[in-house]
């Protein structure tokens, strides 16, 4: 398969590793900083389940030096979205399904609208990743997971070349029947669980070491489950309690990607994510008082100016 990662970072380069070290052709759409980086100091993992070095580092700082490209992978970050919509244009039209990973959900009626329903596949990855000062990929979870599946009846044949071509990498890849309730899932889970830590500063075993501030999880929970429902996704009062009990088994030094953001100083998705779901429940006059709360308590730290 030739498979463009737009967005090389933590997340895409390591999953544009993985496939180039099982024969894919993969080529990194990058901008100039991160193409300077690359080719100075290539791309290694240090990875959890095996280091690599990519042999064939392949890449493109404009969509025109593309051709045939079967599918893209789309890893930036929320705040970043509507900087890439002109060159997934221009790569739609060349062919290609776009399979976005980003947290959330705002995005996936975004890129319907701008690049057409046909062309977005559904998903959602599981990882710990992030990259040193050389550029290289640190992956620190025993877990580097994809999930995919058609969001239109068009895309039942690449997603199952999708499989394959996981099968063949050394990650895990599924192909999911109900993709959207996927996506919702690990909404929910992300916003009460990168909302918490990153609002407290804290990693999630010093947030339960105070139940009064863990509860504020399971009302997240609570809040994200209605708000799904008005989107006609059945998520139930179940899946908030596995959510909650997902929760409360983490490893204690365990936190998320955007509070290690804030610890980093870099900016933060709290606008796709807390945000996002905050307009979307406004649509439908859904009152969302701790998402909004957490919201408020990141804000100052989001330190991202459009
Ligand atoms: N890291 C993780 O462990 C996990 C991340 N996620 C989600 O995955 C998404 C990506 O996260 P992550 O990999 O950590 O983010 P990173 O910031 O590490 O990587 C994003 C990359 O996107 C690039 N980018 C942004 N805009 C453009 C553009 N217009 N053209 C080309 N490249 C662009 C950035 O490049 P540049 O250097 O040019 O800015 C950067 O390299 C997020 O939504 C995050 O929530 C989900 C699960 C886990
Ligand atoms: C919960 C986790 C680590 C799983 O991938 C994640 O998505 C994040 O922190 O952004």
């Amino acid at each position: 398969m030739k498979i463009v990662i737009f967005g090389a970072g933590a997340l895409g380069a390591y999953f544009g590793a993985r496939w180039e070290e099982a024969g894919h052709d993969v080529v990194n759409l990058v901008r100039s900083g991160r193409a300077e980086q690359l080719r100075e100091h290539g791309l290694t993992l240090h990875s959890e389940m095996g280091d690599y070095t990519v042999n064939e580092l392949t890449i493109a700082e404009s969509p025109e030096e593309i051709e045939d490209p079967d599918l893209v992978f789309l890893a930036v970050k929320g705040y970043h979205l509507h900087g890439t919509l002109d060159w997934l244009k221009q790569l739609v039209q060349k062919g290609t399904k776009v399979y976005p990973v980003l947290n959330g959900v705002e995005h996936i009626s975004i890129l319907q609208k701008e690049l057409g329903e046909e062309a977005v596949i559904g998903g959602l990855s599981y990882i710990i990743a992030t990259l040193d000062e050389k550029g290289h990929v640190v992956h620190s979870s025993p877990f580097h997971d994809l999930v995919f599946g058609p969001l239109h009846p068009s895309q039942q044949q690449i997603c199952e070349e999708m499989a394959l071509a996981c099968n063949q990498a050394n990650l895990n890849g599924t192909l999911s029947p109900n993709i959207l309730e996927d996506i919702w899932k690990k909404y929910m889970f992300i916003s009460a669980f990168s909302g918490i830590t990153t609002a407290t500063n804290l990693p999630i075993g010093e947030v339960r070491s105070f139940p009064q501030t863990f509860l504020v999880t399971r009302r997240i929970l609570e809040e994200m489950k209605e708000l799904a429902n008005t989107h006609q996704v059945q998520l139930t009062n179940e899946h908030v309690e596995a959510a909650f009990k997902q929760l409360k088994g983490l490893d204690n030094e365990m936190t998320s990607s955007m509070h290690q953001d804030r610890r980093k100083g870099l900016p933060l998705e709290v606008e796709h994510l807390h945000g996002g779901a905050l307009r979307l429940g406004k649509e439908h006059n859904l009152h969302m008082p701790y998402t909004e709360t957490i919201r408020a308590m990141i804000k100052p730290y989001e330190a991202y100016q459009q």
